[in-house]
């Protein structure tokens, strides 16, 4: 049996015993819990305190970690090597966010250099664009842009926008990912061509719906445009290059393969928010996410937040058997995390082999799923406090939403308030007898007590993570989603899969090719199944 193997079985034999004890009552044997299990991080703060385990079950995840040596794998990413075993590629997004005097390698050639370049070339263009010194083809200073783009190369751009555009923006940025023409429709409403920059984001230019938008936008442009004027109106942002000049993009951005596309928000695939919030708001951000670099590299793993958030996930669905995950952010910025999330989280480790190609000796990647926070009360927390199956909830919880209430302390407290009390609410619960009580002391009778108690009895000892930012600012957006994608890695290396390649998605996209040659052959396949057969003659009338 490999160490690794006797890890997670210490592992499962503690959380059985943990299973036995409400975590409530952990507070009361284990007087150090909040100083244990509380990490600062890059201006975080993380309350873990509320998770299932025992410091037993805390201390036998960190061994599990010390056993998957997940130092030595940290070591073998930010060095460059090959971590994405099955496409041969380094995975280096934290040099997109590294100092300017940073030395990083992938594969042993130093990339830092042309990373720097690229994020001046960034920073120029945010300049003229805001200052007019970049126009269209008539001359005219842009006013709107069109982002264009599709899970990596839309999901982390558009969250940050969300998280830190101004109430006025100078910029009318807007974005499109759906192949559902309505989507571009609505985007392109109301704005000129003369004065509308269209960024078409792709990290392979090959993606069907990127592509099938990036013509509809084209095509209205050049309604109002001549094919002189047509190229200062289109950007590519990619690492084929090529193929984005040979599709008539007048300008591209470049960011390369070791950037995989869900974690590529830090390279030139966020040109659009870095010219709409300007580049110095856009370099906070990765101030912030460099931050959390830091902590991650040096942190002891008993106080290093992405490990210590890996590992409370890994407790609760090794040990726990719980597969699901609910986010929750309190802060309508965030309103795209869960999102965001379930693309970073569920296509890194949402895998069936490990990095040899073997079946996975281990549950993986949960669920994730999740609302903003107050929405998601009046929606599906219903289940999360009463449905039979426990889901692991995470609340991330933002001190002051706005720069406006900074000064009104009591502004944000209905906000995160709710946070807090759905964390207790989950923890603590309320028992038969309590809710039975409740109800004779609002006057109800013994039958009807006995009758509702059951209906108003919240199991408890449900488990869930906090994190606290101070503010909305762009390094704690930074600081967080660099959080994440650590913690997504640690996850990986535990249960040895391969988190940076997706080939789940590629079925689907061909079985879609095919199913569209049909239809221009007028008629069903004949090979297909009777019921997408069946689906496609009452779709194709
Ligand atoms: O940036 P691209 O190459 O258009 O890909 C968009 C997205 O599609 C995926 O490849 C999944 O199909 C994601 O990994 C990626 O973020």
């Amino acid at each position: 049996m490999t160490a690794r193997s006797q890890a997670l079985d210490m592992l499962r034999a503690v959380a059985r015993k943990d299973s036995s004890s409400r975590i409530v009552h952990q507070f009361a044997v284990d007087p150090g819990r909040i100083e244990r299990m509380g990490v600062e991080a890059a201006g975080l703060y993380l309350d873990l305190s509320k998770q299932s385990w025992s410091a037993e079950g805390f201390e036998a995840a960190l061994d599990l970690a010390r056993t998957c040596d997940v130092e030595g794998r940290r070591a073998a990413l930010f060095g460059g090597e090959v971590v994405n075993n099955t496409e041969g590629r380094a995975v280096l997004h934290p040099a997109l966010r590294a100092a300017d005097d940073a030395d990083f390698h992938a594969l042993g050639e130093p990339v830092s250099k042309e990373v720097t370049a690229t994020r001046d070339a960034i920073a120029q263009f945010a300049t003229d664009i805001g200052s007019g010194a970049e126009t269209g083809g008539a001359r005219q200073p842009f006013t709107a842009i069109v982002h264009i783009g599709i899970g990596g190369s839309d999901l982390g751009p558009r969250l940050l926008w969300d998280a830190l555009r101004p109430l006025e923006p100078t910029i009318d940025l807007r974005f499109v990912a759906n192949i559902d023409p309505r989507d571009m429709a609505e985007a392109l409403s109301g704005l000129d061509p003369e004065t509308t920059l269209v960024v078409v984001v792709s990290k392979t230019f090959t993606t069907q719906e990127t592509l099938a938008n990036a013509e509809l936008a084209k095509a209205w442009l050049s309604e109002s445009l001549s094919a002189k004027r047509l190229p200062r109106h289109l950007v590519g942002v990619t690492a084929a290059p090529d193929k984005a000049e040979a599709w008539g993009c007048g300008r591209t951005f470049g960011f390369r393969d070791w950037v995989g596309g869900r974690y590529s928000l830090w390279s030139s695939v966020s040109l659009s928010v870095a010219v709409a919030l300007g580049w110095d708001v856009f370099e906070r951000v990765l101030d912030g996410a460099r931050a959390m670099d830091e902590h991650f590299l040096t942190a002891d793993l008993e106080k290093n937040a992405p490990v210590l958030l890996a590992l409370a996930q890994i407790y609760n669905v090794e040990g726990m058997g719980r597969n699901a995950r609910t986010v929750a952010p309190y802060a309508h910025g965030l309103r795209r995390l869960p999102a965001f999330l379930q693309q970073l989280e569920m296509e890194s480790n949402g895998k069936r082999v490990k990095r040899d190609g073997s079946a996975v000796d281990t549950a993986t990647g949960p669920v994730v799923f999740g609302e903003p926070g107050t929405n998601g009360q009046h929606a599906f927390f219903q289940q999360i406090h009463q449905g039979p199956t426990v889901v692991p909830a995470e609340f991330v919880v933002v001190g002051h939403t706005s720069d406006a209430a900074m000064d009104d302390r009591e502004g944000d407290a209905p906000l995160w308030s709710n946070a807090l009390a759905q964390a207790q609410a989950l923890m603590v619960g309320k028992t038969e007898k309590e809710a039975r009580a409740e109800l004779i002391a609002a006057g109800a009778s013994d039958a009807e007590a006995d009758r509702l108690a059951p209906h108003k009895t919240f199991p408890g000892d449900r488990p869930s993570t906090t994190i606290l930012m101070d503010a909305l600012s762009p390094e704690a957006v930074g600081a967080l989603l660099a959080l994440y994608e650590h913690k997504t890695f640690v996850e990986g290396v535990v249960w040895d899969i391969n988190s940076f390649d997706q080939w789940g998605v590629e079925l689907g996209k061909v079985l879609a090719k095919a199913i569209l040659k049909d239809v221009e052959a007028g008629e069903p396949g004949a090979g297909l199944d009777p019921s997408t057969a069946e689906l496609m003659k009452r779709l194709m009338v």
